[in-house]
């Protein structure tokens, strides 16, 4: 029988932890699977929250990073996938913008092909994004045709986190990547498409938080750049 790991990365997430937890685990009643709350000790005190959730749930449903500094992202799914059980991995935001309503969906299409990833997809048909102003939208567009233009890797959506992988799929992408922040997503795609992995989509709706900020800063877009453009010059 499957298992699932579901990755959730947090910081400052305090308001948005107790509901998201609740949706993943009444979407995912049918399926065997662990939550693993991989915090950077959020000022917020999002880890407090954390562990009366896990006092709710039980230890064995609800797992959480030891305490540690502002390690970043990457560091967060590593610990992730070096902690998980099960033998899928799933990434997803704790902020409330990927709706846990689309995990069985994506169990559903990594079943019918046997896909090594699905990803969630805001550029499908059906897909969609909801509440971002128009200097992110042209971002976020921006980023994936750019990659697109340059690599071709053939995903509609490159910059997004919401994804399922094969636990072993994961743990090798993950091993080579060498982006940080927001180019991340994107060199996992990349890397997935040399190592001939295969790649389902399912189209999910993304929905700006409500509560708490985004990270995505000048800083981070600067970074996009140059790790695409050194993706493509070692092409
Ligand atoms: N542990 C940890 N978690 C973090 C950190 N920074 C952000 N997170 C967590 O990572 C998730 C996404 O962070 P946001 O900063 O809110 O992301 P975003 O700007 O909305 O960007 C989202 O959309 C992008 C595509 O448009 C994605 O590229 C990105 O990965 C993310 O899904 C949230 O659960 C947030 O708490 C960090 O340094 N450490």
């Amino acid at each position: 029988m499957p298992k699932y790991s579901i990755i959730l990365p947090t910081y400052n997430e305090k308001e948005n932890l107790p509901i998201i937890t609740y949706l993943i685990f009444k979407h995912l009643d049918k399926h065997d699977f662990e939550l693993i709350i991989v915090d950077d000790n959020s000022p917020d005190n999002t880890i407090e929250v954390a562990k009366s959730l896990q006092k709710i749930y039980g230890e064995d449903r609800i797992i959480l990073r030891p305490r540690s500094g502002k390690l970043g992202l990457g560091t967060a799914y590593l610990y992730g996938s070096e902690t998980a059980k099960g033998n899928f991995i799933i990434l997803m935001d704790a902020d409330l913008s990927h709706h846990p309503k689309f995990i069985p969906k994506m169990i559903e299409e990594q079943a019918k092909c046997d896909y090594d990833i699905v990803t969630g997809s805001r550029y499908l048909s059906n897909g969609g994004v909801y509440g971002w102003d128009l200097k992110r939208k042209v971002i976020s567009r921006g980023a994936n045709f750019l990659t697109t233009l340059l690599l071709n890797p053939k995903v509609s959506d490159l910059t997004g986190s919401f994804r399922l992988y094969k636990k072993n799929a994961f743990e090798k992408c993950i091993k080579n990547v060498e982006s940080k922040g927001y180019a991340f997503q994107m060199e996992i795609i990349i890397l997935a498409r040399s190592f001939n992995f295969t790649i389902g989509e399912v189209p999910i709706t993304f929905v700006d938080r409500f509560y708490g900020e985004s990270k995505l800063g000048k800083q981070e877009l600067i970074q996009f750049a140059l790790n695409l453009l050194y993706l493509f010059s070692t092409k």
